[in-house]
Order: C-alpha cells, then structure tokens, then sequence
C-alpha cells in the first residue's frame, strides 16, 4: 500500500497540480467508490503539503476560539457547528483588518459526500471582541456544546478539537526537547534534529453495561451532576486486551466476577483529553451480584431494573427539580455511547 502511494505521489509530483480536483480526478483515486475515492483523497492530502494547502485555498472551515466550536442556532433542531467556505473567513478576517495566514494553522479533518475538503481553525490567537457576532454564531465551551449540538454534527466537532488541541499541547520533541513542525494537514509532526515523527494519540477506554440477566449495573462518580448514572468506564492499562480491561475495571470498581462480555460499538470522547471508548456488555451470574464499591473511584453504583431504567431513559433534560427531596436518575444523553448501551439493554429485556 505504502509503495502505491509513494507512486501515486511522485506522479503528482511530476505534473503540474492546477487543483485539488486535479487530484482527486487522478486514475488512482477516481478507479474506485465513491467512499473509496474519499479515501485515498484524504490520505494524499496528508502526504503531500502542496496540494493539501491548494485545498486549503478552496476548503470548508469549522471554527473553534480556544478550542470552543462556533455554533449556530437552527430552528427547533437545537445548534448546528457550521462549515464556513475559505473566501469567507478570508472575508471576514479582511474586514477585522486580520491577515488570512491563520488559514494555514486550520488542521485537515476529512471529506464530505458533497466533496468539500474540511478543515478546522482554531481563531484563538485574534480578540474576542465581537468576532463571533461576524461569523452569526457563538463560540461555545465544548462540554456545553455537546448538550446543545445536532446529533449529527457531532462527531466532526469533537475529532475537529481533538486534533486542535493535540497541536496545541504537544509542540516539542519529547526526546530532544526541541520545537517540532506540523506537515500542513496537521495529521503529524516531526522534529527537524532528529527524525521523530509524532502523530496525534488518543488513549483506548473501556466503557462497560454489566447485566445480572434482569438488572443492569450504573454507577458514578463524586464529579457527576447530580442524579446522573452511567455505564462503568476506565482507561487500558498498557499492555492489555480490551477484554482483560473490562474485567479489571469491573472488579476494581464494584468488586465483580464478569462471565462474558461482547463489544457493540466506540466513540471518540474528548473530555478530559482523547480517548476511544470501547463499549461492551458484560454479564455477571445473578448469585454472585453482590456489589461492593470502590468508593477511591466511584461515589455510587446500583442496580436498576428494566423499569427504573426505562423512567430515566424518558428523561430527555438534566432533571432540575427534586422529586419529594429525591434527585431523580437520569443517563447520559442520547449522543453519548453509554445511552447506546442502555438503550440496547432495554430493546433486549423487552424481547
Ligand atoms: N460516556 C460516559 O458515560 C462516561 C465516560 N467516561 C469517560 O471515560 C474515561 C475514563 O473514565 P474513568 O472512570 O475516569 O477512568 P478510570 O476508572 O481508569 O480512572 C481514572 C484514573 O485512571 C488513571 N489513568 C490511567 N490511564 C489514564 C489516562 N490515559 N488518562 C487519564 N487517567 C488515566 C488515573 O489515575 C485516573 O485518575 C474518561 O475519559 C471519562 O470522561 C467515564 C464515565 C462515563
Ligand atoms: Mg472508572
């Protein structure tokens, strides 16, 4: 694959590049689906600085101001994070008398069916002021945000200020203590003294819905809002499978056995840095349920049954108030993978 590549670009590299579209119309990339196309597209843009910075001149951008995403109110669907064409920014950033060279900081993150090249930027180093008041929206802390944001706008928000903040906290080499570059889709940096290339980390978490056959296992931590209670989680160990994890995390946290265990899907989280959640259901035998919590870790963890579950499942907003001085339970939100693995264990109890 490699070797495909490096053909693919030093035939690039000998012909005039007029235009991404160039690029993306090359035998190599045309040949295969559409997906497939997008692909290969992205993966030559990461290679090659040139023609990554003459998409750049024509791409579509998301907007962070330290780190916060600009949102945009859409109706009753909630807040959109909306991709702004270059020569808007460009526009935008002419009439605040600011130079359109930030443009060149903006991070590559990814292809869209309607083939605009996407790139996130982060304004943070331009006043405030009224800057959102230019671009119509509101930069919004992300924590917040992901209780305001489209479903659908999700994921692109969350991976966009990942790699955003990755450049912003790792700009020296960890060996020579050096500043290092960042090639121009921002998918890697290297140290110039001695080689190292360094790309972007995420760090693998597992987050697990232990079941009794009829009760599921929630818990949560002191840091929680009031009232909210989720599947367990926890960071691999280095050096472990994601089935040795959930069985150590399960162990040291409520003090359980798991018999078995099957994965059902990730997410990337980027709260408190990146990590891939790795969701799973286990099972624990019904006489050997008997909890004893890690309370270094946890606050709380109880058994629910399908019922109570189903109550805090309707729960579509943070409960503010107090049921006869009671804090009702309620889950994380429909866009957390944790509300998936609920969900999917309140479909298999009803079956
Ligand atoms: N979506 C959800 O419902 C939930 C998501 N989470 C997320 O899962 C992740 C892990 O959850 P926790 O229960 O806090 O993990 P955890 O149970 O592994 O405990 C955290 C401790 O693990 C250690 N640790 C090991 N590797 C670490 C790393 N790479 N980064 C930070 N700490 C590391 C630290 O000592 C830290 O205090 C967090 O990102 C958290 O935001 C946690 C609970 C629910
Ligand atoms: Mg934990």
């Amino acid at each position: 694959m490699a070797l495909v590549w490096r053909k693919l670009l030093s035939t690039l590299n000998t012909q005039p590049l007029n235009s991404s579209l160039f690029l993306y119309g090359h035998p190599l990339v045309r040949c295969c689906s559409s997906y497939v196309s997008q692909m290969r597209y992205l993966t030559v843009l990461k290679e090659d600085d040139d023609a990554c910075s003459k998409a750049q001149a024509s791409g579509k951008f998301l907007l962070f101001h330290n780190l916060a995403p600009l949102l945009q109110k859409e109706g009753h669907e909630g807040y959109s994070a909306p991709l702004f064409a270059a020569a808007d920014v460009k526009g935008i950033l002419g009439k605040l008398g600011q130079s359109d060279n930030i443009l060149e900081t903006s991070v590559l993150i990814g292809y869209s069916q309607d083939s605009e090249t996407q790139f996130a930027l982060d304004l943070g180093i331009l006043e405030m002021n009224d800057l959102d008041h230019h671009f119509c929206g509101t930069f919004v802390e992300l924590r917040k945000a992901f209780f305001l944001l489209r479903r659908q706008d999700i994921p692109l928000v969350f991976r966009s200020q990942a790699l955003l903040r990755w450049h912003q906290t790792h700009q020296y080499c960890s060996q020579s203590g050096k500043p290092t570059e960042r090639n121009r889709a921002g998918s890697q940096r290297i140290c110039k003294s001695n080689g190292n290339i360094y790309y972007p980390q995420m760090a693998p978490v597992v987050i697990s819905l232990v079941s009794d056959g009829t009760r599921c296992l929630l818990a949560r931590q002191k840091s929680f809002p009031k009232g909210l209670y989720s599947a367990l989680a926890g960071f691999c160990d280095i050096g472990e499978t994601v089935e040795e994890t959930v069985r150590r995390e399960v162990a040291e946290e409520v003090g359980l056995e798991i018999e078995s265990l099957w994965y059902t899907g990730s997410q990337h989280w980027p709260f408190p840095n990146s990590s891939l959640m790795i969701a799973c259901h286990a099972s624990v035998s019904a006489e050997k349920s008997q909890i004893t919590i890690n309370d270094q870790e946890l606050e709380d963890a109880r058994w629910f049954t399908a019922d109570e579950i189903k109550r805090a499942l309707e729960r579509k907003k943070l409960p503010r108030e107090q049921e006869a001085g009671v804090i009702p339970i309620w889950v994380p939100p429909r866009t957390a993978i944790a509300n998936q693995l609920i969900q999917e264990w309140i479909n298999k109890q009803s079956k």
